[in-house]
């Protein structure tokens, strides 16, 4: 039977699957670890600690086993800087990281001054480029020592085979690309100072990079032979782990952040920048995307404030005894800020009273979370794009009460792939099409079909009460952006 490994660098752990050819798990591991904050707006990770964890569930793999191929997938935008010797100049700078509002502006204007046209990639604090040149302000000495930059499952796979290089669906949403030229874009670096040789290059998510070397296969004797392929970002692999390839159904992920996703075979862009446009794993295809830095990482923060032997299993029952609408608290959960919401835009607690409990905080946080997305699929349905079926994924399917609060939300039924961290399982999948272990795609969707089971569905009664308190979230979350805009709704 063939083996197939998926590792998925996410935000809150390294998550290693290993399936057979039947879909069936034969090994699993999960191994957490936090963001560093050494600043407030700050979000680092090490990328040598990401690859101890990648090592130390490696040697958990029965050694009697073979893999035949890998795919290697993890959280995007991230920025990894290596020296001439591949090691990291410093820890990396995450997605969830919001220091660089001023050089977007200045990228944005560089932009402007270039005449670029709209099929420029998405463009925002958090994102490689303007993370770098903040590098190339703050810590020119640093900078002065970067070899070559990349993205967070980039630096995995160079771990592994001594390839350093990205795929286009990573590539996509680091803002210095193009859609148009489907490369970087190489006169906004010269015209911001940086050199383009900085940048790898970038493949296909479902090509071959090469084998693991063997002074990695002399640890590891189980990836001896293995075909490594280039991967792709978690967003498109959940996509692809959930069945998602083709329009008309919405995906709904919330990991530590969280979106709300359509696929096409055309790049779709929204000019009025609330949906973002990403490349999908599969060439040809488009990923159009309500994102939020605002997921599980909230209910995560509440987990913590609640003190250290608090579950999220107690969490969610402390949620299920709130009523819908958590008895008039809202709760925006832009604690991380927000995309496309005002820069200094935060998290708030309105409306609150003594009656108020635990329990209404977290629902509360909950229902925020879920209101955000839903003003995105309003902006789908607004320019006429429409779904029959939402899958959810990440880590918050594992709450009852989230999936329910999905279902009379987005008034549809939500459904969940029964596959275990359906990112990992997406990127395994892949290399096992590279592989030709699976003769197609088509023939993975058809495999993970059999394992999509419908799992909430709304309910009249709490579609009325819900219609009501979105109306007035948006009340109160207008007031608050436009307190946090100076004055001006953005
Ligand atoms: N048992 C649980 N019940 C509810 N939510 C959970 C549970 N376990 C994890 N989560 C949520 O899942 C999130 C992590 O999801 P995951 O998809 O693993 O994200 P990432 O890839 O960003 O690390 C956590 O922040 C948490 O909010
Ligand atoms: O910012 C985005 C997508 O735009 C996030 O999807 C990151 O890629 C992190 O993903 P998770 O670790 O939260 O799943």
């Amino acid at each position: 039977m063939k083996k197939l490994l998926g590792i998925d660098i996410g935000t809150s752990s390294v998550k290693t699957v290993l399936i057979n050819e039947h879909l069936e798990l034969l090994y699993d591991q999960k191994i957490e670890y936090g963001v560093e904050m050494p600043e407030l707006g700050f979000a680092e990770q090490d990328p040598i600690h990401w690859w101890e964890c990648v090592c130390q569930s490696l040697k958990g793999i029965p050694t009697t086993y073979k893999v035949n191929a890998i795919g290697i997938t993890g959280q995007m935008h991230g920025l990894v800087a290596v020296d001439r010797l591949g090691r990291p100049i410093r820890r990396a700078i995450i997605w969830s990281d919001r220091r660089t509002a001023k050089e977007v502006k200045e990228i944005q204007q560089t932009l402007q001054e270039l005449n670029c046209n709209d099929e420029y990639g998405p463009l925002d604090v958090g994102m490689l480029l303007p993370s770098l040149l903040w590098l190339k302000k703050n810590e020119p000495q640093l900078f002065q020592q970067i070899h070559k930059v990349m993205l967070p499952k980039d630096f995995i796979r160079y771990q592994l085979t001594g390839i350093i290089a990205t795929e286009h669906s990573d590539a996509c949403a680091t803002g210095a690309y193009s859609f148009a030229l489907a490369n970087w874009n190489e006169s906004l670096l010269k015209k911001l100072g940086i050199n383009p040789a900085l940048f790898p290059p970038i493949y296909h998510s479902l090509e071959l990079a090469g084998y693991a070397r063997q002074d990695i296969t002399s640890s590891f004797h189980v990836l001896d032979g293995a075909r490594i392929i280039y991967g792709g970002s978690d967003h498109s692999m959940q996509l692809v782990g959930n069945s998602v390839t083709s329009p008309g159904t919405l995906n709904c992920n919330i990991g530590s952040g969280s979106q709300v996703s359509l696929s096409y075979d055309m790049l779709l862009l929204d000019p009025l920048g609330r949906l973002t446009t990403f490349c999908h794993a599969i060439p040809g295809m488009y990923n159009f995307v309500g994102t939020s830095l605002n997921g599980g990482i909230v209910l995560q923060w509440i987990r913590n404030l609640a003190g250290d032997k608090v579950t999220f299993e107690e969490l969610d029952q402390l949620a299920a005894d709130i009523p819908i609408g958590s008895d008039g608290l809202t709760f925006l959960p832009y604690i991380n800020g927000e995309r496309g919401a005002p820069d200094k835009t935060k998290g708030v607690v309105h409306g609150l009273t003594f009656h108020h409990t635990k329990g209404h905080f977290i629902r509360g946080a909950m229902e925020g979370m879920i209101y955000f997305l839903r003003e995105r699929i309003e902006v789908f349905k607004e320019i006429g794009l429409s779904f029959h079926k939402v899958i959810t994924s990440g880590g918050g399917t594992k709450s009852p009460v989230l999936l329910q609060i999905q279902a009379d939300i987005f008034q549809a039924d939500i459904y969940v792939c029964e596959v275990k961290e359906q990112g990992a399982v997406g990127a395994a999948l892949m290399a096992g099409v590279e592989a030709k272990i699976f003769p197609s795609l088509a023939v993975i969707n058809k495999l993970l079909e059999e394992k999509i089971v419908r799992v909430a569905q709304p309910n009249n009664l709490s579609i009325e009460k819900y219609n009501e308190s979105f109306k007035e979230f948006k009340t109160i979350q207008n007031y608050y952006f436009s307190t946090f805009n100076g004055g001006d709704v953005k």
